[in-house]
């Protein structure tokens, strides 16, 4: 457990101290304590309905906690909720524009909100407004996802805030335009500023400094990507062959199966300590299986996670 007094350090720009949120009997967030250092690209990583949004509401003091405490940049969400909202920025996972006004408007609108203009800040969103700027004139309603996931972090961006919260900033949003975006927050992150980051996609978890898992309200896991992966012990290989559905049906019913899941193409497999690969290969051959590809393969985050959720 975090306790905030005796964590007074000025390195960490959030602290979030056994912090639970419920929606009746609903369990959104329960207990939930990490802390994220200044200048830190901090993943929250979950599945749907893993209470990141609720995390993310609370932090940004729109939510109220039902119990626990937090502070960003030293504030806390409760008490300090007014002069913190000029401190940070916000990007909703929901489209947060105003469809019907221009790109320039609605940077404009934002702006305005804070007391500022887009010129005194533009230096911070110069590298990704540039590329909005052909279509300066566009209603934002008739961006692209990718387009319009810039705009929100422009005005998320243009009162300069220290901490930047973004809510599955790429949920439903083209693999170029994902790539793209993960890049602006590395140039970010060089100017310093701290960002926490939700993604539903184990895939851009690798590009935190760290992540937490998240699950049904709780933290699995707070480490580097690579610490993650390491938490998974196990030897692991990825199966193939012709029939896929089968060779799920048959692996998992098979004696020495620990663990089988999809993963793209492949299966991932765990067994018992005595099995080896050749116990596996002659199994599915008595079982008719065409084509099969098995090899062994290092964890990754999504494995560290179904592995967590099973065993805690
Ligand atoms: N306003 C609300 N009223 C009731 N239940 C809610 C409310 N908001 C969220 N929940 C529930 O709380 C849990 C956590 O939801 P939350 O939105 O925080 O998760 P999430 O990880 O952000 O997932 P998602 O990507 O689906 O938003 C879910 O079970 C959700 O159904």
């Amino acid at each position: 457990m975090i306790n905030l007094k005796n964590h007074n350090d000025q390195r960490s720009a959030i602290i979030i101290d056994t912090i639970s949120k419920a929606y009746g009997t609903n369990k959104a967030v329960q207990d939930v304590s990490l802390s994220v250092k200044s200048g830190e690209l901090f993943g929250l990583i979950g599945p749907d309905g893993a209470g990141k949004t609720t995390l993310f509401k609370i932090l940004v003091t729109l939510l109220r906690p039902d119990q626990g405490q937090a502070t960003v940049v030293g504030r806390d969400v409760v008490q300090d909720f007014r002069a913190l909202r000029s401190l940070i920025g916000y990007m909703p996972g929901r489209f947060s524009l105003y469809p019907d006004l221009s790109v320039e408007e609605n940077l404009t609108f934002f702006a305005t909100v804070f007391g500022t203009t887009i010129a005194a800040n533009y230096d911070l969103i110069r590298d990704i407004y540039v590329q909005l700027e052909p279509f300066k004139d566009r209603r934002a309603g008739a961006l692209s996802g990718g387009m319009k996931q810039k705009l929100a972090l422009c005005c998320a961006l243009i009162h300069k805030p220290g901490v930047l919260f973004l809510d599955e900033p790429t949920t439903g949003v083209d693999a170029v335009s994902r790539k793209e975006f993960w890049e602006m927050l590395q140039l970010l992150k060089k100017r310093g500023l701290t960002i926490m980051v939700s993604t539903p996609y184990m895939d851009e978890a690798g590009q935190c400094d760290r992540i937490a898992l998240m699950q049904t309200g709780k933290i699995l896991a707070i480490d580097t990507p690579s610490e993650v992966e390491r938490l998974f012990r196990k030897p692991l290989l990825a199966v193939r062959a012709d029939d896929t559905y089968r060779l799920i049906q048959d692996l998992r019913q098979a004696p020495f199966t620990e663990t089988c899941y999809a993963f793209g193409e492949y299966l991932h497999l765990t067994t018992h300590d005595q099995t080896t690969p050749e116990d596996v290969t002659r199994y599915l051959n008595q079982r008719g299986h065409q084509h099969v590809v098995m090899k062994p393969i290092q964890a990754s985050i999504e494995d560290s996670f179904m592995e967590l959720m099973q065993h805690g």
